[in-house]
């Protein structure tokens, strides 16, 4: 079976207001699916009701055929909330020991504290661990018991570049081993770096729900990226009046016509190098394909 959480139909009022309305999605094995939205538009409601902490007001929500909260389903699933407090005094590894004898057939301490990269702070008490450290520490936790699936809410919140790098490193390694993983971020590059498939939240209602390839196809923008000593008064007038970025010496344009804007400068002589044409990010593409189903002009 493919399938390791499916999401069909589901809403949710509180007092009257509607903040989750005919959500449906799937989780497929060894994949990862980031669910992302603007603050209040839905997301730790369903994590909630994911996790059978909430009941939908309508619809369904099934863990390998198991009801959320159901013995079975809970063992299946292994979670780092944002909310989870740790006590200070413990050491990390008294921290996995007891949460290790919480489970019948937990993960080898081994085993985690290498998928965690943890090993080099065992010892440290939870206390003292920089935000980095404490974090990968409630990764570990969630993995002790060997669940089928992960939900990971904001992981690498507050963590510096080197952190979240490793922390990626350590998700990506779970997916080659076949886990299947729910990311709840505000950041599109970590979707991008880590996501199959993006579930996009507005308001409660789901706007986009696709893979992150095929939302980058759908948009055939190109992004054109280029350094100039001229003016970004003087592109303009060679190349029309576009959005053009600017940082320092180094444009950026999004257009659909790559070859028009290069002929264009070429044809008004506006001296350029280190040309680059690239896709656009999964950032700007998610932008478009959201504006573009709720009828926003792109
Ligand atoms: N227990 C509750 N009672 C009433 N309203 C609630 C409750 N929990 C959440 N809400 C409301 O439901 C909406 C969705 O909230 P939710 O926390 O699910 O959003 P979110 O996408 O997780 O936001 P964030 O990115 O800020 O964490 C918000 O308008 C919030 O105020």
């Amino acid at each position: 079976m493919s399938e390791i959480i499916s999401v069909v139909g589901v809403s949710k009022k509180f007092d009257k207001v509607a903040v989750l309305k005919n959500i449906s999605f799937q989780l497929r094995k060894g994949e990862l699916l980031a669910l992302l939205g603007e603050n209040g538009a839905g997301k730790t409601t369903l994590i909630s009701m994911i996790l059978g902490l909430l009941k939908p007001d309508q619809g369904s929500i099934t863990i390998l055929e198991h009801r959320p909260g159901s013995f079975q389903a809970k063992h299946r699933i292994g979670v780092m909330l944002q909310s989870a407090s740790l006590p200070d005094k413990l050491t990390v590894i008294e921290q996995l020991r007891l949460f290790s004898a919480y489970y019948t057939h937990p993960l080898e301490l081994e085993e985690v504290i290498a998928s965690a990269k943890i090993g080099t702070f065992l010892e440290q008490p939870i206390g003292v661990l920089s935000g980095g450290q404490k974090q990968r520490l409630l990764f570990a936790l969630a993995l002790l018991g060997n669940p089928d699936a992960l939900i990971l809410d904001e992981p690498t919140v507050g963590l510096d570049a080197e952190s979240r790098r490793v922390f990626w490193q350590c998700i990506n390694d779970l997916k080659s081993q076949g886990k299947s993983i729910i990311l709840t971020t505000h950041y599109l590059d970590e979707a991008e770096a880590l996501a199959d498939q993006v579930v996009l939240l507005h308001r409660g209602s789901v706007v986009l729900n696709d893979t992150t390839s095929s939302i980058k196809a759908q948009i055939k923008y190109r992004e054109v990226q280029f350094v100039s000593e001229h003016t970004l008064d003087a592109l303009i007038t060679a190349i029309g009046e576009q959005s053009i970025q600017q940082q320092g010496k180094t444009f950026s344009v999004q257009t659909l016509v790559p070859e028009t804007l290069i002929t264009n400068l070429v044809k008004h002589k506006v001296p350029f190098n280190d040309l680059v044409v690239k896709p656009i990010s999964l950032e700007d593409a998610v932008d478009r394909v959201s504006k573009l189903t709720l009828g926003v002009a792109v």
